[in-house]
């Protein structure tokens, strides 16, 4: 059991023999982000792109493809509706159980009350009766960072906790959502903090910007982003003021209309005066209200760390900060915290480490995270120095990937050989980024070349993992590129905007995904079985721990392979 493994000795860590498979074949996982599958219509990328490698699979051997749920309460999200993504998907992958994730458990304690209960809320009290309430996060209906009604509660929960004066410093998504939603986001914020200003709080928008550009940087890729935020959240600082959050996105929209909600510019809100209405001073105190972790976990640091050098941050505020969730449970980031995230204890990675099997991961600075981090159960660094090496290609910095589409794909796999071939790994785990992050620039273009880069990135591994005998497991964290424009509901029809014009897709989707096993390493029996109809993401890892030789941990998800005579 794997919670007498954390409580017990190493004896508990150590996993039977399967008693079919073998130990010692190399296997190689490969995670495609945002990969999902769909029908073959031209606004789907996959299908469009040519992709032999990934096709070859899916043809000739039906008994070693299939399709797992990567969305909705499958991988811990609150309903059917929930798209999937990257945090909550390398959770299930890595740790083989379903967690009730982030935003369902905020969901619970909102609903509870609970949330203003916990030491997080109280700690942020003290700085009442003066200090003012600062809010800074994604505004959005995503569900994947955050999600409005959340914001939109706790505004008037705060309010009824008797904070007086509430700022909001907010970011634009469009990658979630509908690309120009920003405007309607805001409309509502404005009403909602209108209805505060009429009980009496000051209630006002202070800040803004897109969040590919402010704040939401992760994996450390660009500590600028982070920058351009603090300077406008707590220097009251940026190239662009306005005398409200609705006139700064029309007006620089106006002034680029290539620009999009993921990319504003940082701004401040200002009086009369032009002095900013609410840049974060000494006595306030501050919910970062995202519940998701990698994009908050820089910003949490330049907020709480004590010794900070990663940019010049000229003035920091003695504040009560919060964040929505822990965002590091191993670093315990932030060190208060509105509700306690997800234990994700257990995992197959730490499992392996007591088990003497040694792995090797990698991708590319902007996905880094999710196949070590987030597969390890939002966990820092490794659990083996020894048995573990994780490597990461440095992404590029500061385009949008459409203008980039082939990402660093070929170089990860290339590392991924290299690993294959020096005989020193067991297990060999990457992660390929671009049907994700060039299917979020909603190019549909540029995301049919990251797709076809993907299936040359994953032939080469292919053809590695056939040199060396061993298995390969191929599967995705949700969808993306298979699907870039928003359909009619009912019908399936793409939609049309005012003008005529398709509306682009840049979400995620709930569309399953693909998972194809084989290699030479792989018994000639193995197959999928036909008996877990609605298996998902969670059911992997028991699966490569099978094709490692090993029983996985008996309460982790089915295994999807049988073994047949
Ligand atoms: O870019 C991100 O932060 C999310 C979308 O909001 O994508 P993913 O879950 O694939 O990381
Ligand atoms: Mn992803
Ligand atoms: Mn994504």
């Amino acid at each position: 059991m794997a919670a007498a493994a954390a409580a017990g000795g190493e004896e508990e860590w150590k996993l039977p023999p399967h008693p079919k498979i073998p130990k010692g074949k190399k296997v190689t996982i490969i995670i495609l982000d945002g990969w999902g599958e769909n029908i073959p219509d031209r606004f789907n990328a996959i299908a469009v792109a040519e992709t032999p490698a990934m096709d070859h699979l899916k043809t000739t051997a039906p008994e070693r493809w299939r399709l797992l749920k990567a969305h909705g309460p499958a991988v811990g999200l609150p309903t059917e509706d929930d798209m999937g993504n990257s945090e909550v998907g390398h959770n299930a992958l890595g740790a083989g159980r379903i967690f009730k994730q982030g935003a369902a458990l905020v969901d619970t304690a909102i609903e509870t009350g609970l949330i203003y209960e916990g030491e997080g809320f109280k700690y942020l009290k003290e700085a009442q009766p003066n200090g003012t309430l600062h809010l800074l996060g994604l505004l959005s209906d995503g569900g994947v960072h955050s999600r409005y009604n959340q914001l939109q509660a706790l505004l008037k929960g705060c309010a009824d906790q008797g904070f007086k004066k509430i700022r909001v410093h907010v970011l634009t998504d469009g990658r979630d959502v509908r690309e120009g939603s920003s405007l309607d986001y805001v409309t509502t914020l404005e009403h909602d903090l209108e209805e505060l200003r009429k009980r009496g709080v000051d209630a006002q928008i202070a800040s803004g910007g897109g969040r590919m550009a402010v704040t939401m940087d992760r994996y450390e890729n660009d500590w600028g982003v982070v920058k351009r935020g603090w300077d406008a959240q707590v220097l009251g600082e940026a190239p662009h003021q306005f005398k409200s959050c609705l006139e700064a996105l029309k007006t620089l929209k106006e002034n680029d209309p290539k620009l999009n909600d993921q990319y504003y510019p940082p701004f401040v809100i200002v009086d009369d005066e032009g002095k900013p209405v609410g840049p974060i001073v000494d006595g306030d105190a501050l919910i970062t209200f995202n519940f998701r972790a990698d994009r908050m976990v820089m910003a949490a640091k330049a907020f709480e760390f004590e010794d900070f050098d990663k940019f010049d941050r000229v003035r920091v505020p003695k504040i009560k900060y919060v964040g929505m969730l822990e965002y590091d449970a191993e670093i315990k980031l932030p060190k208060h915290y509105l509700v306690a995230p997800p234990h994700i204890g257990e995992t197959s990675g730490e499992y392996l480490v007591h088990n003497g099997v040694r792995t090797f991961a990698c991708s590319e600075t902007v996905k880094f995270g999710h196949v070590t981090f987030v597969w390890n159960g939002n966990r820092s660094g490794q659990f083996s120095e020894t048995l573990e090496e994780y490597v990461e290609i440095p992404s590029d910095q500061g385009i949008s990937f459409n203008v980039k589409p082939e990402m660093k794909a070929i170089a990860i796999a290339e590392k991924a050989c290299e690993a294959l071939h020096s005989g020193k790994w067991d297990q060999v785990r990457v992660n390929l980024p671009n049907g994700d992050m060039v299917g979020h620039t909603g190019d549909l273009d540029a995301t049919i070349v990251g797709c076809t880069v993907v299936d040359k990135a994953i032939q080469l591994m292919l053809e590695a993992t056939e040199k060396v005998g061993g298995i390969f497991l191929i599967t995705a964290d949700h969808g993306n590129a298979e699907d870039m424009v928003k359909r009619n509901s009912k019908t399936g029809e793409p939609v049309k905007d005012k003008k005529g014009k398709y509306q682009i897709l840049t979400a995620h989707t709930c569309a399953p995904v693909p998972i194809a096993i084989g290699g030479p390493g792989l018994l000639k029996g193995a197959q999928f079985r036909t008996d877990l109809p609605t298996a998902g993401l969670a059911n992997v890892a028991a699966t490569f721990i099978n094709l490692l030789g090993f029983e996985a941990p008996k309460d982790y998800e089915p295994s999807l392979i049988e073994v047949v005579e």
